[in-house]
């Protein structure tokens, strides 16, 4: 068992916090936001119900259990009070991460491992000197009570057992650590959805094809596949002389680099922001986030089952 700080309890924060405490550790998170902070332990308590109906939480778990499990706190300085690890979640911002990061260096003994969840942020130049040894990435998708994957990064100065160790605590949460050898921007998986996100932005904007019909495409026509083959199994059953020739026949071009799409431009200002407004690309009907994640983590629940029930293709 670990203590565990977790700066940022949006989106990621209360999910990781959910995951980590389900697996013995003692978490703390904290928030400056005091609606987030009012909202976290109701959204895990939420997804640890929807966990226990598909018999994928542990054992003995219930939402008494979770509030002594993961305290939510106000202050940085009592979150991060005898941690061996610390978590940061907070948004996607170079300079909110940087002044965190100084933050910490200021209230956390030098023996603190420090990790951040971004998701493409080289964030090892936000970090003091003197914190690189036992700093680095761990990065999980969301929701991250369920989606195995967490992408292990580290630094150009870390200690290469912090990393075995943050690994092994990975595996003990029964996630799947994919550790890179430096940082890149995305890592894996996050480069091959931005490749996706920048050909779907250009269908959107130039108006190819609706949002129902680009996720039709996506829904109907790849993922049925990946889930057993991945993407370069499936280039085997493709072959791979044609999966040559079409590289070679260079008819498709990528769409070229955009920092925007007037798409998403168009919608952020209108305030559809995603799930957490109700309505995105899609309108959500007035559901609120808390039933629409249980919808999702329901689902998702049923199709890890259903794939660990197949398998991925034998021999890859
Ligand atoms: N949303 C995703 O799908 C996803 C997936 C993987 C990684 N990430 C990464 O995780 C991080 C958090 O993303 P999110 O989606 O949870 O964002 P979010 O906006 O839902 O939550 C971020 C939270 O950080 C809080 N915050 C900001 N500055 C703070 C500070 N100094 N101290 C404490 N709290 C602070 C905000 O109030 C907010 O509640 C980002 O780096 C993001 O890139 C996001
Ligand atoms: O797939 C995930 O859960 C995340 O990695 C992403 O949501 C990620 O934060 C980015 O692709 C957002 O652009």
């Amino acid at each position: 068992m670990t203590e565990i700080a977790i700066i940022g309890g949006g989106l990621m924060g209360h999910g990781i916090a959910l995951v980590l405490a389900l697996h013995g550790h003692a978490v703390r998170i904290t928030d400056t936001s005091t609606e987030t902070r009012a909202r976290v332990p109701g959204l895990m308590e939420s997804a640890l119900a929807t966990l226990r109906e598909a018999g994928a939480a542990p054992e003995g778990w219930d939402a008494e259990r979770l509030g002594q499990a993961v305290r939510v706190e106000a202050d940085l300085d009592k979150t991060v009070a005898g941690a061996g690890l610390v978590i940061e979640a907070i948004t996607e911002n170079p300079d909110a991460k940087r002044a965190l990061f100084s933050e910490l260096d200021r209230l956390c003994p030098a023996e603190t491992i420090l990790a951040s969840n971004t998701s493409y942020l080289d964030v090892f130049p936000l970090i003091p000197e003197a914190r690189q040894a036992r700093a680095l990435i761990l990065h999980w998708y969301t929701p991250p009570y369920i989606v195995d994957l967490v992408d292990v990064v580290p630094g150009p100065g870390t200690d290469p057992a912090v990393v075995a160790a943050m690994a092994d605590l990975v595996r003990g949460l029964g996630q799947v650590p994919i550790v890179l050898k430096r940082f890149i921007p995305g890592y894996v998986a996050n480069r091959i959805q931005q490749a996706i996100s920048a050909e779907v932005f250009r269908l959107l904007d130039e108006g190819v094809a609706a949002p129902r019909d680009i996720d039709d495409a996506i829904i109907h026509g790849l993922s049925l596949r990946i889930p057993i083959l991945g993407h370069l199994a499936k280039a085997d059953f493709t072959g791979l002389e044609l999966t040559q020739r079409a590289l070679a026949n260079g008819s498709y071009a990528p769409p070229p680099p955009r920092t925007r799409s007037e798409t998403l431009d168009a919608l952020c200002a209108e305030g559809r922001i995603g799930v957490m407004a109700g309505k995105g690309y899609f309108d959500w009907g007035g559901r609120p986030p808390e039933e629409l994640f249980r919808e999702r983590d329901r689902k998702l629940l049923a199709l890890k089952a259903a794939m660990a029930g197949i398998g991925r293709m034998e021999g890859t």
